[in-house]
């Protein structure tokens, strides 16, 4: 019996050790298989060479979007995430720009109720107070967003920043301002109640908010609360700066040599006029660089500097400033002024540069983009920081007609978040200096660039 039992254990034993080495062998099998038809592959396509393929052409730095965000506590990202999608932070695409006081917080927590709107909790102030800090710094200060959601910020001090408009139209020319306007006399109250929250030993309104202290005299329009609620004087600023297409449409044309002088067969202006009358430096600065005549007259005799109410243009032009052009605001009256934008309304929204306008076809087509066509002329260049840990290249774009020195400079240290006085040289890679205009006109689309600093160690504004 017990003989019998053993014999039929040795048999089980051999069995399994024979299924055993079947299955092992099988396994094997397919493993070589597998290795030997993956070998030409990495053959071909060395994994070293993917490396370098990423560490060429990767355009934006690798920052986890996701991680850190233990702050964002919302319901609607908790459900995303949990189904397995992947958010991501972006620039805004609308953006809440005033009036301080004017109700731009309720404004703001109604539209984003919207379950594809994401804002930003608090005030960014980044395209008054934080933008030397780069784009990038912005982005990291949004929201995470889902492919389709929109990206939404509000900063009421935009709406009387002067360089906002500009600066947001660099972001992007077609983000949606929002502006919300409130009775200027409550608004003013407001504001002012809020400043003596702050200071209880502030004036009383009384005393602040007329010109001589003394109820029923003249209102002080110069008076921070009341100035802000003249909302036209900013309004006028912002729709002259929101002409975006009109900048990039006369450098398109001035680089075809066109006529820079042209005047309008009516009225005698040149674009210089133009850009005088609307107080639009950038215009002028780009007119005069190009070879502008700022001793033309027009019809009625007068030059380009006769027709602005800017110091700074005026002190381009070398001239001096035309008090008696009724197009300026008068303080001495105080409320009274003139709203210069729709006065002069230029036709379909676009600046009077004359002739020039119709002479060009690529400028017609720029007329019926919703972006402006120098949109689609941008040079792509691939930068990064000298000796800098990260060897990944960013990706910036310039507009082909702002290339000069200048504004690579300035955009190549906004993007590294670096100041201009801490840059050594600019080198085209692999081991050309750029110096002047001329070398950077010379460009070509993904040329690599360099910033290269004085003292490395001290130049990073902000870690990424
Ligand atoms: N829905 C609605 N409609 C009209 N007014 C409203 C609304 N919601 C808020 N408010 C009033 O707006 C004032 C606050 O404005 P802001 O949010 O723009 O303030 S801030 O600039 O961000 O500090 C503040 O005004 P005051 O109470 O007079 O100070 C709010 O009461």
């Amino acid at each position: 019996m017990e003989l019998v039992l053993t014999r039929k254990i040795l048999i089980a034993l051999i069995i399994l050790a024979g299924i055993s080495l079947y299955v092992s062998f099988i396994f094997n099998s397919c493993l070589v298989t597998s290795i030997t038809k993956a070998l030409p592959k990495w053959r071909s396509h060395p994994l070293v060479l993917k490396e370098n393929r990423i560490f060429h052409y990767t355009s934006v730095r690798v920052v986890s979007l996701i991680e850190g965000n233990e702050t964002d506590i919302s319901p609607k990202y908790k459900l995303f995430k949990e189904q397995g999608l992947q958010p991501s932070r972006q620039l805004p695409s609308a953006l809440i720009i005033g009036v301080k006081k004017g109700g731009t917080r309720a404004l703001l927590e109604f539209i984003r109720i919207h379950p594809d709107v994401r804002a930003a909790g608090s005030e960014v102030h980044f395209f008054d107070k934080n933008y030397i800090k780069g784009f990038q710094w912005y982005r990291s200060h949004m929201p995470s967003t889902l492919e389709g959601q929109l990206t939404i910020e509000k900063t009421p001090s935009y709406f009387i920043t002067k360089e906002a408009p500009h600066r947001v139209q660099l972001m992007n020319p077609s983000t949606k301002l929002l502006v919300v306007v409130r009775d200027p006399v409550t608004r003013a109250i407001s504001d002012y109640t809020q400043s003596i929250s702050k200071k209880p030993e502030m004036k009383p309104f009384e005393s602040l908010v007329f010109a001589n202290g003394s109820v029923g005299a003249l209102i002080d329009t110069s008076w921070g609360p009341v100035k802000l609620g003249i909302y036209s004087r900013y309004l006028e600023k912002l729709l002259e700066a929101s002409c975006v297409g009109d900048i990039e449409a006369v450098a398109a044309l001035l680089s075809q040599n066109t006529d820079i002088n042209g005047k309008n067969i009516v009225n005698g202006w040149t674009a210089l006029h133009w850009a005088c009358k609307r107080n639009n430096e950038e215009i002028v600065r780009i007119l005069l660089n190009s070879g502008a005549n700022k001793d033309t007259v027009n019809n009625k005799g007068e030059k380009p500097v006769d027709v602005t109410t800017s110091e700074s243009i005026v002190g381009l032009l070398g001239g001096t400033l035309n008090k008696s052009t009724g197009n300026h605001f008068d303080e001495e009256v105080g409320v009274r002024f003139s709203p210069n934008y729709l006065k002069n309304a230029p036709l379909n929204g676009q600046v009077d540069i004359g002739r020039l306008r119709s002479k060009h076809t690529d400028f017609s087509a720029m007329q019926t983009t919703a972006l402006p066509a120098a949109q689609n002329d941008d040079l792509v260049l691939l930068l990064r920081r000298h000796g800098s840990t990260d060897p990944d290249f960013i990706e910036i774009e310039i507009p082909k007609w702002k290339l000069t020195y200048n504004t690579l400079l300035k955009i190549c240290c906004e993007e590294l978040e670096v100041f201009e006085g801490q840059v050594e040289r600019i080198r085209k890679l692999p081991n050309t200096r750029l110096r002047k205009d001329t070398d950077v006109k010379r460009l070509l689309n993904g040329q690599e660039l360099e910033i290269v600093l004085k003292t490395p160690n001290d130049t990073i504004l902000h870690s990424t």
